[in-house]
C-alpha cells in the first residue's frame, strides 16, 4: 500500500472501507442514472448557491435603486431585489451563476421526479426497500420547498405572487389558519420578515435537511444493494455489475461534469427569471399571464380548476373550501398516496417477500396503469395552471379551456389506465409469442451451398426468463386443504381468495412462464419444414 493510504489506514480504517466498499458491485441501466443526475445538480446547486450568498442581501428595507440597470436607477425596492438585480449587471459572472443555479433548481426536481417515478415502475419500493422509499418521499417534499424559497428571494413581482398564493393556502387551513400566517409572515401578508426567514429555510435548515436525507438514503442504497433488472445470469441473490471502484467512479466522476457542462451551457445560453423585467413586488400588482416553477403549476392548475365560492361558515370560521381542498388537501394527499403506496400495495398482492429483481413495467400492468393515470391526472392540472396561456395562444375562451380540463381530470385518468394496461398485456403476449416461436428479424446464417439466410432463433432460457420475468402468483382460490381423514389445513404456499383476485388483477390472467414443453415444442416447431429460410440473394 503506498505510504499516504497506509498513514490514513491506520488512523481510519482505510484498507476495511477498500475492501468492503470500492468493490461493491453497482448494476448498470440508464435509468439508475436519474437518481444520479438529481444528486450532482444537488451538488451543482451547493456550489453556485454558495456564490450567490457572497453577494445576496436577504432583506425587505426598502432603499433606492442606484446599481447600472438604467431603467430602474431611483426606484424604491427591497434590499433583496437591488441585491439581484446587482448580482445580475454588477457581479462579473454573477448573471451565469444566477442563471446555472435557477436550471439546476429545475432540473434537480426534475430528475427527483423521474428518479421516483423510475422507482416506482420497476416496484423498486418493494420490502426490503420500503423504509428508503420514505425517505425519497421526504425527499421530495424537500425538494419542492428548497426550490420554492429560492425561487420567493428576489423579492420580484412574479415571487411575490406566488407567495401570496401560499399565503392563500395558509389562511385556508381551517381553525388555524390565520394564526398560521401571522406566525410564518409575522404579522400580515407580506410583512417586513419573511425574506429574512425564508432565506434561512433556503440556505440552511432545508439543505441540512436534503443532505441528511441523502446521506440515510444512500447508505440505504449500499446497505441494500441496487436491485437489477432480470436476465441472463441475474438471480434474486447476486448482483452483475462494475465494482465501484475504479469502473463506476470513474463513470460517475464523468457523468457529474456532463451534469455541470450541460447546466453551465443552459446558465450561457437560456435566459431565465429576467427579474428586472417583472419589477419590484407590490402585493396590490399582478403581471398578466404570471407562471409558476414547471414543478408548482399543477397545484396552481388545481386552484384554477375549483369553481370558486365554495365556503361555508361554521363554529365563527370561514371554511374556504375552494383554496384549501385544491391546494393543502390535494397536495397531502399526493405525498399521503406516495407514502403509503409499497405498504397498500403489498396488502392488496399479499406479497410479503424480497425483491431484488425489479419489475419490468409490462409485467406489473395494473401498478403501471395506476401510474400512468396518476400522471395523466397531475398532467390535467398542470396543463389547467397555464389555462390563461393556453387561451390566449390558441384564441379559446378561458372558461372553454377550464371546464375541458375540469371533466379531462376524470376522464382522462381513467383512458390512461385502461389503455396502458392494455399496452401492457399485449407486450407481455408479444414477449411470450418470443419465447415461443423465436424472433420475428431473425438471424443471419450461413447456409449450406454458401449463401446466407435468415433463421427464427430460438432464444435460450435465460432469454427466454429475462423476457416474461414476472410476479408469479398462483391463482389459488383456497387457502385451506382437506386431508383423507378430513382434517382442514391451511396451505402454506396458498393465498387468500381475496388476495388471489388481487394479485391476478396485479399481474393479468392471461400471463404466465411457457413451461418446458412449450418451449421444446416452439424449437421443434422452427426447425421443422414449415419454416423454410428465406433464401437471400
Ligand atoms: C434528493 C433527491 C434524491 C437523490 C439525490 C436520490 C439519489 C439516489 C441514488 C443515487 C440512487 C441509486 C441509483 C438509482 O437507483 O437511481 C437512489 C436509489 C433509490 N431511491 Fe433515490 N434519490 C432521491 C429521491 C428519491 C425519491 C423522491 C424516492 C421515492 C419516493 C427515492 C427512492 C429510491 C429508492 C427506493 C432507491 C433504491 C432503488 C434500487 O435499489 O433500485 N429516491 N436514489
Amino acid at each position: 500500500m503506498p505510504r499516504g493510504t497506509t498513514w490514513l489506514d491506520e488512523r481510519v480504517g482505510l484498507a476495511k472501507l477498500g475492501k468492503a466498499g470500492l468493490r461493491k458491485v453497482f448494476p448498470d441501466h440508464w435509468s439508475f442514472l436519474l437518481g444520479e443526475v438529481a444528486l450532482y445538480a444537488f451538488v451543482v446547486l451547493l456550489i453556485t448557491g454558495i456564490f450567490l450568498t457572497i453577494w445576496f442581501r436577504p432583506s425587505m428595507a426598502e432603499i433606492e435603486y442606484a446599481g447600472t440597470y438604467e431603467l430602474m436607477r431611483g426606484r424604491h425596492v427591497s434590499e433583496a431585489f437591488a441585491s439581484t438585480l446587482d448580482i445580475s449587471f454588477d457581479v462579473r459572472g454573477g448573471l451565469l451563476v444566477r442563471q446555472i443555479h435557477h436550471w439546476a433548481a429545475l432540473l434537480f426536481v426534475a430528475a427527483v421526479t423521474a428518479h421516483m417515478l423510475r422507482v416506482f415502475f420497476t416496484g423498486a419500493f418493494r420490502k426490503p426497500r420500503e423504509v428508503n422509499w420514505l425517505i425519497g418521499v421526504g425527499l421530495m417534499a424537500t425538494s419542492l420547498i428548497a426550490g420554492f424559497s429560492g425561487y420567493s428571494l428576489p423579492d420580484d413581482l412574479l415571487s411575490g405572487t406566488g407567495l401570496r398564493f401560499v399565503d392563500g393556502l395558509i389562511r385556508s387551513i381551517p381553525v388555524i389558519g390565520t394564526w398560521a400566517e401571522f406566525f410564518v409572515f409575522g404579522g400580515q401578508f407580506p410583512g417586513e420578515l419573511l425574506i429574512s426567514r425564508l432565506y434561512m429555510v433556503h440556505i440552511l435548515l432545508v439543505p441540512a435537511i436534503i443532505l441528511g436525507l441523502i446521506s440515510a438514503h444512500l447508505a440505504l442504497v449500499v446497505y441494500h444493494k441496487h436491485t437489477q433488472f432480470p436476465g441472463p445470469g441475474r438471480t434474486e441473490g447476486n448482483v452483475v455489475g462494475y465494482p465501484l471502484f475504479p469502473v463506476y467512479m470513474a463513470k460517475a466522476g464523468g457523468f457529474f461534469f456532463i451534469v455541470f457542462g450541460a447546466l453551465i451551457l443552459m446558465g450561457a445560453t437560456l435566459s431565465i427569471n429576467q427579474v428586472w423585467l417583472y419589477g419590484p413586488y407590490n402585493p396590490a400588482q399582478v403581471t398578466a399571464g404570471s407562471q409558476p416553477d414547471w414543478y408548482m403549476g399543477w397545484l396552481e392548475g388545481a386552484l384554477r380548476l375549483i369553481p370558486p365560492g365554495w365556503e361555508s361558515h361554521w363554529g365563527g370560521t370561514t371554511w374556504t373550501w375552494a383554496v384549501f381542498l385544491p391546494g393543502v388537501g390535494l397536495m397531502g394527499l399526493l405525498f399521503t398516496v406516495l407514502a403509503l403506496w409499497p405498504f397498500v400495495e403489498a396488502k392488496l398482492t399479499g406479497d410479503t417477500s424480497e425483491h431484488h429483481l425489479l419489475d419490468r413495467p409490462r409485467n406489473a400492468p395494473t401498478r403501471t396503469a395506476l401510474g400512468v393515470a396518476g400522471m395523466a391526472c397531475y398532467g390535467m392540472f398542470w396543463i389547467n395552471g397555464a389555462n390563461d396561456i393556453i387561451a390566449t395562444q390558441f384564441n379559446v375562451s378561458l372558461n372553454a379551456v377550464t371546464v375541458a380540463i375540469r371533466v379531462l381530470v376524470f376522464v382522462a385518468p381513467v383512458i390512461a389506465f385502461i389503455v396502458t394496461r392494455r399496452i401492457c398485456l399485449s407486450l407481455q403476449r408479444a414477449d411470450r409469442e418470443r419465447v415461443l416461436h423465436g424472433s420475428e428479424s431473425g438471424i443471419l446464417v450461413r447456409d449450406p451451398e454458401g449463401g446466407y439466410a435468415e433463421a427464427h432463433a430460438p432464444i435460450s432460457q435465460e432469454e427466454a426468463f429475462a423476457l416474461t420475468q414476472h410476479k408469479q402468483y398462483e391463482p389459488l382460490e383456497a387457502s385451506e386443504t382437506e386431508d383423507e381423514q378430513g382434517v382442514r389445513r391451511r396451505d402454506p404456499n396458498a393465498v387468500s381468495g381475496f388476495t388471489a383476485r388481487m394479485s391476478r388483477w396485479f399481474v393479468g390472467d392471461d400471463v404466465r412462464k411457457p413451461t418446458a414443453a412449450e418451449i421444446e415444442e416452439a424449437h421443434h416447431h422452427d426447425a421443422s419444414d414449415d419454416d423454410k429460410p428465406r433464401q437471400l440473394v
